[in-house]
């Protein structure tokens, strides 16, 4: 079984403003209100590829029903834990440019810890997959994900981890399966500019070194690297026009992970998982499986090193 594990869920509100006054009334344009969240969006391009998930996290208020009620609809399972406070909501402007506002999480207490911690180890087996995806909860201490890790792994099940800054410095050494960061964050972590792929695979190196078993560095519009202990690879992306690049990322994961569960096969799983990336750049929501065969003739595995 595959669950995705968010910890901070949100409600997005997109929302559209062709021609924005700042410090006046606007109008929107266009608007579209989904349950959010970088795991609970792994579980829905799952879904979209035919592949079951459970996911999991905290929920909490108004916005925390909203959250489960609208996987539910989507024939998503789930187990949430509720907590007493409400479920973000994160604001995603279009102007043209994109600009986003993520709202302020709500508390996570011990007793929630514990609660969260039951829910997933009862039933965890060996060789299941976590995703464990998004923002801690302000309330929650960095080595968090690490402290997961160490656990799910303890099960002999395996972990590919979507996050950033000391959260994921902290989750290092614990070795997630496969990280992925983009060239921002990667840069962010290791102190460097990422400004090509031949960076990407030289602090991606530094990564493993620091213990994640394989780092998938995204770059947006200029490709995404693959690099494990014995291979570095690149892949260049489809052309097209980026409509929505939220959730692109989380694609990225969601199609890796479709991939090599059924092919066991890291770089096939790299090149499908940055080609769902782009298809869902591409389109107004997350890609399917149609969109990313049509994409797929396009993006090419080069490999830099290893065999
Ligand atoms: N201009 C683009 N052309 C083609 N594909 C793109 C473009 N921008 C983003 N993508 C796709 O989206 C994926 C993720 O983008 P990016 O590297 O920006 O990661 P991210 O920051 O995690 O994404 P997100 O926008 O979801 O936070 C890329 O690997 C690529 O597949
Ligand atoms: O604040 P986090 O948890 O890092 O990111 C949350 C978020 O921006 O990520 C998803 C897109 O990847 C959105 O659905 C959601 O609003």
């Amino acid at each position: 079984m595959i669950y995705t594990v968010t910890l901070n869920p949100s409600i997005d509100y997109f929302v559209k403003v062709n021609e924005l006054n700042e410090g006046s009334i606007n109008l929107a344009d266009e608007q579209n209100i989904v349950a959010g969240g970088k795991g609970i969006n792994v579980s829905k391009v799952l879904k979209n590829l035919g592949i079951e998930s459970i996911a999991t996290g905290f929920i909490g208020g108004f916005t925390g029903d909203y959250i489960e009620q609208s996987l539910q609809k989507d024939n998503i399972g789930t187990q949430f834990v509720r907590v007493h406070e409400q479920s973000r909501i994160n604001i995603k402007l279009n102007t043209g440019k994109e600009t986003e506002i993520n709202g302020i999480s709500p508390e996570i207490s011990s007793v929630d810890l514990s609660l969260l911690e039951k829910t997933l180890f009862s039933k965890l087996k060996e060789d299941d997959f976590v995703v464990l995806a998004g923002s801690l909860p302000s309330s929650l201490p960095a080595n968090f994900y690490g402290q997961l890790i160490a656990d799910i792994r303890s099960k002999g099940s395996h972990v590919l981890l979507d996050t950033k800054g000391n959260p994921l410095q902290e989750a290092l050494k614990h070795h997630p399966f496969l990280i992925k960061p983009n060239h921002h964050e990667l840069g962010d972590l290791v102190g460097a500019a990422i400004e090509n792929p031949s960076d990407a695979v030289f602090y991606g190196k530094q990564l493993i070194h620091e213990g994640a078993e394989n780092v998938l560095v995204s770059m947006a519009g200029q490709g995404a690297v693959f690099v494990s202990k014995t291979i570095s690879a690149y892949a260049n992306v489809p052309s097209g026009i980026v409509k929505n690049s939220v959730g692109a990322g989380d694609s990225v994961v969601a199609g890796f992970l479709a991939n090599y569960t059924q092919h066991q096969n890291l770089l096939e799983a790299f090149m499908y998982g940055v080609t769902a990336g782009s298809a869902s750049a591409f389109s107004a929501g997350f890609c399917t499986a149609a969109e990313i065969e049509r994409y797929l003739p396009e993006v090419k595995v080069e490999v830099i090193e290893g065999a």
